[in-house]
């Protein structure tokens, strides 16, 4: 008898702007998967963002975060606009799940595919997701000569030491995937410590030296161990992305550098994310909700694809999200069905419609 199949139950957050429009494509992606793969998925969709901040007075209704916790396997997270000004009583909605949820690393790969010309690019930033400056404790003082504001940088020993452990674990990981290739591209995996303790001796000091500590654990002793500070780590990066294995970073290094590194590939609209915890994980394209393009039709999907297959694959589906990457690869490679981000002309249901026939 075959064995019965998994169904993964998904919630679905759009948020605000293209998420509107990726997120849909991310359903359909998941509906589309080959019933070979023994998936099944059932959805809720769930609210969050500017304008249900607008409807109701909060940016992340209790509802989205109940029902994340107690019916679902996993999620997808479009983006969300944010006030241009300061609003009283609005609250990034993406920023607070995060630490609702203790999704504690925010994982970003960034690559380019077979066909790409240059040297392949193959990097993933784990970016700590729970505390640094993104912990928004922020207060502002009037002083004799003007006001003066400040923010806190919080750094702790427990969430550097679990982020540089996952770091640890997905450069081990990627090795063995490289070992099992006909031709491995690297032959030890590598994690890089990004910080600024030349400057920040306490908080990023702190993060430098944890960091090494989890790293130096016997398991990690493949592991070869650099550590870059982070504005010449953006010189780096630039200059010789293809050097890069995994990045390990504090919360707001690990997103700029993220997004610089999209630059690299091509496009923002390429770059996918997971949101990761134990045993759950939320998917996100690294972008935002795009205003600029907003309501044309030509947000480019591949961002959010490439984050279900990532999702799926911190839900231990490695064979799904192997079969989507190869997909929306073959997509990019034949470059026929471009977005405009990419150069070319086709709208986000064309491009996805391009990679369901691929699937
Ligand atoms: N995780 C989230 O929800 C995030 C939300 N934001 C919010 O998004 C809003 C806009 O922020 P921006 O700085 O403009 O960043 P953005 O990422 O929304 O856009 C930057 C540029 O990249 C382009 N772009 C982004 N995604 C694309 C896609 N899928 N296809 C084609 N082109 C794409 C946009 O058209 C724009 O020119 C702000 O309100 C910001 O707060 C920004 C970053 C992350
Ligand atoms: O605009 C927002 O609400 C949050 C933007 C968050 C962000 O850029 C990230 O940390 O990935």
């Amino acid at each position: 008898m075959a064995a019965a199949a998994r169904t993964l139950r998904i919630g679905l957050i759009p948020g605000d702007g293209i998420g509107r429009e990726v997120i849909p494509a991310g359903r359909r992606l998941l509906e589309s998967l080959p019933s070979s793969l023994n998936l099944k998925f059932s959805f809720v969709d769930l609210d969050a963002g500017f304008d249900t901040f607008k409807r109701t007075g909060t940016a992340l209704p209790d509802k989205t975060v109940e029902v994340l916790k107690k019916e679902c396997d996993g999620a997808l997270f479009g983006a969300v606009s944010s006030p241009t000004t300061k609003v009283a009583g609005y609250s990034s909605p993406i920023v607070a799940l995060r630490k609702k949820l203790d999704l504690y690393a925010n994982v970003r790969p960034v690559k380019t595919t077979a066909g790409s010309s240059g040297e392949p690019i193959d990097l993933v930033i784990v970016r700590e997701n729970t505390e640094d400056l993104y912990v928004k404790e922020e207060r502002t003082h009037d002083t004799p000569e003007g006001k003066v504001a400040e923010a806190i940088k919080r750094i702790s020993e427990r969430a550097s030491s679990r982020i540089a452990t996952m770091a640890g674990e997905i450069a081990l990981r990627r090795q063995k995937i490289r070992d099992a290739a006909p031709v491995s591209t690297r032959s030890k995996p590598m994690v890089t410590i990004t910080h600024k303790s030349n400057v920040l001796s306490q908080t990023d000091g702190l993060f430098r030296e944890t960091a090494r500590k989890a790293l130096a654990a016997e398991r990690f002793a493949s592991v070869v161990k650099e550590e870059q500070i982070v504005d010449s780590m953006v010189y780096k990066i630039f200059r010789q992305p293809e050097y890069y294995d995994v990045i390990v970073a504090p919360n707001l290094y690990g997103d700029i550098l993220s997004d610089g590194a999209a630059a690299l590939v091509g496009s923002l609209g390429l770059v996918p994310s997971a949101n990761v915890t134990d045993g759950f994980a939320i998917g996100e394209p690294c972008h935002g909700s795009a205003p600029d393009i907003e309501g044309k039709g030509i947000a480019n999907p591949i961002a959010t694809l490439r984050s279900v297959a990532l999702m799926l694959e911190f839900l231990g589906e490695e064979a799904a999200a192997a079969k989507i990457y190869t997909a929306v690869d073959a997509n990019l490679d034949e470059g026929k069905l471009l977005s405009p981000d990419l150069g070319g002309k086709a709208s986000t249901e064309e491009v996805l419609n391009d990679v369901l026939k691929r699937l």
